[in-house]
């Protein structure tokens, strides 16, 4: 089995007033159209949120065809590396893509390619031409990064690239994206600005 693993834990701070998690992109909440994106590719879907979220993204996810858990934060605001270990602490397969709330391009080919890549090994993390590690649109050994999270929380290293530290991974280049489908996969919305211009793109 294949887990999904959206990580919206944030506070959305550039974003403005609202959660951007639940903002309707083009009519469509975004974390809606990240899990309509994995859906293809996992066999069920935990979401990492906190518990004010949940009830607003429960409805962004109404009609969602495959089981839905939430893994609520128990401390707000610990980062993205405490999301992660959060939802991978929930999930049931083996292995688990983990996708951030605001990456809504994400293609499911590239989730699907990042999965067979993962295999026998710890995870498979892209890594673009810029050189960042895409740690929030990655395939992980579910009970491997977890365990990798906690340690790089206790040691009080926040460094989302901490934990790839600890976990034998297969670095995936771009080569490898543009094989199956395109960087435009880790396009990720901070502010109102990339929001409304990623609207028209799916508008188009
Ligand atoms: N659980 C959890 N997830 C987080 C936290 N901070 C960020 N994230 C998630 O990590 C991903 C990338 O984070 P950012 O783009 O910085 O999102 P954000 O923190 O909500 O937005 P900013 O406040 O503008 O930085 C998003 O999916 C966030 O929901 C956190 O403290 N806890
Ligand atoms: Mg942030």
């Amino acid at each position: 089995m294949r887990s999904g693993v959206i990580v919206a834990g944030g506070h959305s701070t550039r974003f403005g007033e609202s959660d951007k998690a639940t903002a309707e992109l083009a009519g469509t909440p975004m974390l809606r159209r990240v899990a309509d994106r994995l859906r293809p590719v996992v066999d069920e879907l935990v979401v990492n949120c906190r518990e004010d979220q949940r009830a607003s993204i429960r409805d962004a996810l109404a009609g969602y065809p495959l089981p839905v858990r939430y893994a609520l934060d128990e401390e707000e605001d610990r980062g993205p590396v405490a999301g992660i270990r959060n939802g991978l602490a929930d999930v049931e397969g083996e292995y688990a893509a983990v996708v951030a709330c605001d990456m809504p391009f994400v293609q499911s080919g590239v989730i699907s390619m990042l999965f067979d890549r993962a295999e026998g090994h710890d995870g498979a993390v892209p890594r673009l031409d810029d050189g960042w590690f895409q740690t929030t649109q990655a395939v992980y050994r579910a009970d491997a990064m977890r365990a990798a999270c906690e340690r790089a929380l206790a040691q009080g290293d926040p460094r989302i690239v901490a934990p790839l530290e600890d976990i034998e991974h297969v670095v995936v280049g771009s080569e490898e994206i543009e094989a199956v489908g395109s960087t435009e996969s880790f396009e990720n919305i901070n502010t109102r600005e990339e929001f409304e211009r990623a609207a028209k793109q799916f508008e188009s």
